[in-house]
């Protein structure tokens, strides 16, 4: 079943079988879509080449791109839709927003809600990540502004990241400088990308780092200026999509499955970590404060 999915993504309708394409009829539903090159919600926009079955999937929630559980839903939507069009090979990650790529989780959505709100709320962040981690497509971040937190946690999902060439903008897990503390699995995904000793320090300190400083270290790929990323990314896209895809699709979770496991195993004892957490008296007042110096800031 596992070789027959992957063989129904790489392979063009055309080139199918007589018997994968009667499968094809069965999937009308999506078809429609498919010849849309377009589609968008209120967050999330994505503009499908298929010509060359890359998808670009721009995050547009000003001021910041914050990850609203609006936004992370729509997030998790649109890519299932992808993941499941046998024309979309690829996708790009970026953000419809100059300067930001995500200011990470939206701290509103964290701050006096009810237990089912952050119940609700923490299952999107779930899900956003298990299925771009998990991802069977390309997957690049094209991260044109600052990335913290949560916004890092979306590039380092990716498989490859291009990032605008300025020391004004930085990325980087800083949870621990607002106080909180990234679950186990924010912390997997950056031990994947940098390795252990950098992730011990990095995650522990809350380091931001300047776009150069990131580059140094691995946790984005690739520089340039920001005017060039958009064109660089879809540049690397094409070296990606050069290679088969039934090859790179059971490559790539030879290293990610153990490591989205852990989570899917662990998915409600997660949950009530964070609800239990977040809920804490001290916690949410360390929260407020940080937004409230996020706003001095501009004073
Ligand atoms: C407990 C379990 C662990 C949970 C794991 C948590 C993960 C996270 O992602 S927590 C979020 C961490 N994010 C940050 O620390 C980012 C904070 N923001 C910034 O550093 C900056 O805003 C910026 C670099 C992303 C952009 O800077 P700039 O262009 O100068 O914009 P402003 O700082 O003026 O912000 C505009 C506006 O947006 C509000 N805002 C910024 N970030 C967030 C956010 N993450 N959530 C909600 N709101 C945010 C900011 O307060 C401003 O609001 P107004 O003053 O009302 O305009």
């Amino acid at each position: 079943m596992a070789a027959l999915a992957v063989l129904r993504r790489s392979a063009p309708a055309r080139l199918l079988s007589g018997t994968l394409c009667v499968h094809s009829r069965v999937l009308a539903p999506w078809r429609q879509y498919q010849s849309n090159r377009h589609f968008s919600n209120d967050k999330i926009l994505v503009e499908m080449d298929e010509s060359t079955g890359v998808a670009v999937m721009k995050m547009k929630n000003p001021p910041v791109n914050g990850l609203s559980l609006e936004l992370l839903t729509e997030f998790s939507i649109s890519l299932e839709k992808l993941e499941i069009d046998r024309g979309c090979r690829g996708l790009i990650l970026t953000s419809a927003s100059p300067k930001v790529f995500s200011a990470g989780l939206d701290i509103t959505e964290m701050c006096g809600k009810s237990a089912e709100h952050y119940a609700a709320f923490w299952k999107a962040v779930q899900e956003m990540w298990l299925k771009l981690f998990g991802s069977n497509m390309v997957t690049i971040a094209a991260i044109n502004g600052s990335s913290p937190a949560g916004g890092c946690l979306m590039a380092m999902c990716c498989d490859y990241r291009i990032m605008a060439d300025s020391p004004k903008y930085a990325i980087g897990l800083n949870e621990t400088q607002l106080g909180i503390v990234a679950p186990f699995w924010f912390k997997d995904t950056m031990t994947h990308t940098v390795g252990s000793r950098v992730t011990e320090q990095s995650l522990q300190l809350g380091q931001m780092y300047p776009a150069p400083a990131a580059l140094k270290f691995g946790l984005v790929d690739q520089l340039v200026p920001e005017d060039k990323v958009q064109i660089t990314a879809a540049a690397a896209m094409a070296q990606w999509l050069s290679v088969p895809d039934h090859a790179r699709q059971i490559t790539k979770p030879m290293i990610r499955k153990p490591i989205v496991d852990r989570l899917v195993k662990q998915r409600e004892a997660d949950i009530d970590n964070f609800v239990s957490f977040i809920s804490k008296e001290s916690i949410q007042k360390s929260l407020q404060a940080y937004m409230d110096r996020l706003k001095q800031k501009k004073q």
